[in-house]
C-alpha cells in the first residue's frame, strides 16, 4: 500500500518540518489577509500553483524560469512592500509570547464610561477622535500632542472635545483606565472611498487603523454618527456595538486569548490551507524514497597525539568517503566542514583506524551512513619528534 509505505519513511523530524512551515504560511497568509491587496493575494497563489504544477509535472524550463527568477522576484517583492513587511513584523514582534509588557485596551470597568461619553457627544453632535492602542507602537505613526495623563471620567471626556477647549482639535490616546495625550495628529488614509461621507477626521481613524493594530472611534460632528476604525475596515456602529466591539477588543490583548486564537479554531480555513500546502511542499521537495551515495575527499584530523610524537609526513591527509542516504539528507550536508578525526592519545609508533561510522566522521547529517571509504583502513605511524 502506498499510504502505508509513506508513513513508514516519514520521521518525527518530517512532522516538525511541516509544522513549522505551515506555521510561516499561516502567519503569512494572516499578514496578507490583512494589509495586502486582494490582487496580491491572487497573484501570489497563481505563481505559487505554476511553479507547483512545473514541478509535478517536470516542466523544466518553467521550473527553471521559476528558479532563477526568484531570488529577483524576492527582491522586488521586498521593495514593493518594505513598509508592509516591516509592519508584519512589528505584528509578529506585538504578539503577548514576544512581548515584554502588556497592551493598551481599556479595562472593562471604563469601557462603560467611554460609551457613555461617545453616545453623550454624538447626540450633541460634538467632533471627537478616540484612538486605543493595541500591541504594537503608536510612536512612529502620530505626532504632537500633549501629555494628560489623567483618569477617564465622562466630564473629563467632554470637557476636552467641546468645541470651545482649545485642545479638542486631534485625538486623545487612551492608555488602559487613562487619558495618556490630547490633539495628536493621525496620519491620513488614501483610501477616500472606504471613509464614505466622512472627511479628514475619518480619513485619520482609518490612516491610524491601516498602520498598526489600534483601535480609533470617530465621532462625526456633522452627522452625530459613531464609527469604528480597525484593521484597515471603517465601520459605523451604535452605542451598544461599540460596548461590544471595546469589550472584544480589551480580551484579544489577553495573552490567553491570543494563544488559543493561534492553537484554537478560529481561522480554520487559513489553518488548512496552511498545512496542506506546507505538506504539498514537504512532499515536493524533501519526500525522497531513493537513497543515493556521494563520495567526497574529506581531510583527516589527528587528535590529541602526545607531545613527544610526531605524524610522520608518509601519512594521508585525505581519504574518500562515499557517503549514503536520502537525497535530502545531502542538502543538509556542507561538505567543506566534513572532517575524518582520528583520536592518537594512545597511539605507540603506529595504528591502524577501520573504516569511520558517521558519527566518528564530523558534521554528517544524522540520516546519512558511511557506506565505504578508500583507504578502506587508515593507517597511521608516528615518530619521537626529532631532537628528542
Ligand atoms: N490628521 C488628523 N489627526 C487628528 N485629528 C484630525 C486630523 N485631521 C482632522 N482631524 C480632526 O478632525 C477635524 C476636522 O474634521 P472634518 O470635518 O474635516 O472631518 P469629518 O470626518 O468630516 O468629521 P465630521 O463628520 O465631524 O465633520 C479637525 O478639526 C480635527 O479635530
Amino acid at each position: 500500500m502506498l499510504s502505508s509505505e509513506v508513513f513508514s519513511q516519514v520521521r518525527v523530524a518530517d512532522f516538525v518540518d511541516i509544522a513549522i512551515v505551515s506555521i510561516v504560511i499561516y502567519l503569512l497568509l494572516l499578514w496578507l489577509r490583512g494589509r495586502a491587496s486582494r490582487s496580491l493575494g491572487i497573484v501570489l497563489v497563481l505563481l505559487m500553483g505554476t511553479f507547483l504544477l512545473a514541478r509535478g509535472l517536470d516542466l523544466y524550463m518553467t521550473t527553471a524560469a521559476f528558479q532563477y527568477g526568484f531570488i529577483g522576484l524576492l527582491l522586488s517583492f521586498v521593495l514593493v512592500f518594505q513598509q508592509d513587511i516591516r509592519h508584519g513584523v512589528e505584528r509578529l514582534g506585538a504578539h503577548r509570547w514576544f512581548a515584554t509588557s502588556g497592551g493598551n485596551a481599556p479595562l472593562d470597568d471604563v469601557n462603560e464610561t467611554i460609551v457613555e461619553a461617545v453616545a453623550a457627544m454624538a447626540k450633541q453632535r460634538m467632533g471627537a477622535l478616540i484612538v486605543f492602542p493595541g500591541l504594537e507602537p503608536l510612536d512612529r505613526h502620530v505626532r504632537g500632542g500633549v501629555d494628560v495623563n489623567a483618569d477617564i471620567s465622562f466630564p473629563l471626556l467632554l470637557s476636552i472635545f467641546h468645541a470651545e477647549s482649545p485642545g479638542h482639535d486631534g485625538a486623545i490616546v487612551i492608555d488602559q483606565s487613562r487619558i495618556e495625550r490630547l490633539g495628536v495628529h493621525l496620519p491620513l488614509t488614501n483610501k477616500l472611498q472606504k471613509v464614505g461621507g466622512g472627511g479628514t477626521r475619518h480619513a485619520a481613524a482609518l490612516g491610524l487603523a491601516e498602520r498598526c493594530d489600534a483601535m480609533v472611534v470617530a465621532i462625526s460632528e456633522e452627522r452625530g454618527t459613531i464609527s469604528i476604525a480597525h484593521e484597515s475596515e471603517l465601520t459605523v456602529v451604535d452605542a451598544a456595538e461599540l460596548s461590544d466591539r471595546l469589550s472584544s477588543y480589551a480580551a484579544k490583548e489577553q495573552p490567553s486569548t491570543r494563544a488559543s486564537s493561534f492553537l484554537g479554531l478560529q481561522n480554520l480555513a487559513m489553518k488548512c490551507t496552511a498545512v496542506l500546502l506546507a505538506t504539498t511542499l514537504w512532499f515536493l521537495f524533501a519526500y525522497r524514497t531513493d537513497t543515493i551515495q556521494r563520495t567526497f575527499s574529506v581531510p583527516v584530523e589527528y587528535r590529541n597525539l602526545p607531545a613527544e610524537w610526531e605524524v610522520d609526513e608518509h601519512n594521508s591527509t585525505f581519504v574518500n568517503v562515499t557517503l549514503s542516504g536520502p537525497e535530502p539528507a545531502f542538502s543538509l550536508l556542507d561538505p567543506a566542514t566534513l572532517t575524518v578525526s582520528l583520536e592518537l592519545e594512545q597511539i605507540d609508533r603506529q595504528g591502524e583506524f577501520p573504516m569511520p561510522t558517521a558519527p566518528s566522521l564530523k558534521n554528517v547529517p544524522k540520516d546519512l551512513s558511511v557506506e565505504r571509504t578508500i583507504p578502506a583502513v587508515i593507517s597511521v605511524e608516528v615518530q619521537a619528534k626529532s631532537g628528542e
